[in-house]
């Protein structure tokens, strides 16, 4: 349940069968709507316009959708094969949705009736939520230690890009959680949240989550982050993840990578925040990630959920006011990949890793690893 007052996802029974209630973010910060999807195909929308959005989230709300579909009699293998092609880059969307579908099939082969598999896909969808909440709560302790470590001030001024509070996420989400236990100790002195062009991620969710946290904080256009590193105003940057290629190749929203690259030149660490569900050890190299593009639309036009959309402009997520020449071309990758040695750390709920290499990215997903030691297998850079 996020703090919102409005959850960001929740399974409902109605008289009419059961549903999946989202909190539409495409209207956030403007209001909190929940946006009912009856069947995957309501949902496979929801997903592609990022009323829904966000790795950890996507797996989530993909295997309720598949469990939406069995319980409602729909065939469960096409269900499935639609939500997991939803959107390409987060790994967690087709992992979440498998192992609902995967749970399901066992049933059925155990002996199960249609009702009782039905049943134990939805337990799985409920499972992942509640797992995903924790690997949360863990992820803001650990990157929290690792900030106390790297960063040799407090309060401390850090850097985000997009949005990964709780409306990515079954519980706190994951480099905001971190940020938020950061405020919660004291420690914060400024957060500085990139707008995150196109769509607005920061300057519409996160600003919205830090103002309902309290939280110091200035949006900024995304080409002035590099004026920030340069006037010494950046302590770490802090982003979340969308799929960790087995060579710590991490894929994220895009202009991470360039962020990446100006921590580097200014020595400031460059933190990813991510659930081990994000890792994807059948991905080998960064290179072989698949980056969503999107429509043109999303650039050459400008909307906001406080205003009603120009009516003449219909992109695929309802367009808006045209600032390009109508009919502009735009080059819109939802995504960039960070090579790993511009990552300083990736923390996960199983630990931190630090150097990022295939080794530690393969010890993170090891199922013997214990998070006994306090990073982890991989030992802090300086
Ligand atoms: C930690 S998951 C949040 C992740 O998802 C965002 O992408 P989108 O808003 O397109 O779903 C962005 O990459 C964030 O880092």
């Amino acid at each position: 349940m996020a703090d919102h007052g409005v959850p960001v996802v929740r399974w409902a029974d109605t008289p009419e069968g059961p549903v999946l209630a989202l909190l539409d973010q495409t209207r956030l910060p403007a209001e909190e709507t929940e946006l009912i999807c009856e069947d995957a195909q309501a949902l496979v929308a929801a997903i592609r316009a990022l009323s829904v959005r966000g790795a950890p989230l996507l797996g989530v709300a993909g295997g309720y959708g598949v469990a939406l579909g069995a319980v409602r009699g729909h065939d469960v293998a096409d269900v499935a094969d639609r939500l997991a092609s939803a959107r390409p880059t987060a790994v967690n969307l087709a992992a979440g949705v498998r192992r609902v579908e995967g749970a399901h099939r066992a049933a059925l082969d155990d002996g199960a009736g249609a009702e009782q598999a039905a049943a134990a896909a939805l337990a799985e969808a409920r499972a992942l939520h509640e797992e995903d909440a924790e690997a949360s709560e863990r992820m803001a302790q650990l990157g929290h230690e690792l900030l106390g470590d790297l960063v040799r001030r407090t309060p401390m001024r850090l850097l985000t890009h997009c949005n990964t509070g709780m409306l990515v996420s079954g519980g706190r989400g994951t480099a905001f959680a971190v940020v938020s236990q950061v405020h919660a100790a004291g420690e914060l002195q400024k957060l500085w949240v990139d707008e995150t062009r196109p769509l607005l991620q920061g300057a519409r969710l996160t600003a919205y989550e830090a103002t309902r946290e309290g939280m110091p904080f200035s949006v900024l256009a995304d080409g002035a982050a590099g004026s920030l590193f340069s006037a010494g105003e950046v302590d770490a940057v802090l982003i979340g993840a969308d799929r960790i290629a087995a060579d710590g190749s991490v894929a994220n929203k895009v202009g991470s990578y360039p962020l990446s690259v100006l921590a580097r030149h200014h020595g400031v660490p460059f933190v990813v925040v991510a659930p081990v569900t994000t890792v994807d050890l059948a991905t080998k190299r960064g290179a072989d990630i698949v980056v969503e593009q999107r429509p043109s639309e999303e650039v050459t036009h400008v909307s906001s959920p406080y205003a009603p959309y120009h009516p003449e402009a219909r992109g695929e997520r309802g367009g808006g006011i045209p600032v390009a020449p109508m009919g502009a071309d735009a080059y819109n990758p939802a995504f960039d990949v960070t090579p790993p040695e511009l990552v300083t750390a990736i923390v996960t709920e199983r630990g931190v890793i630090s150097p990022v290499t295939s080794e530690t990215v393969a010890g993170l997903c090891s199922p013997s690893r214990t998070t006994t030691s306090r990073w982890g297998n991989g030992m802090m850079k300086a």
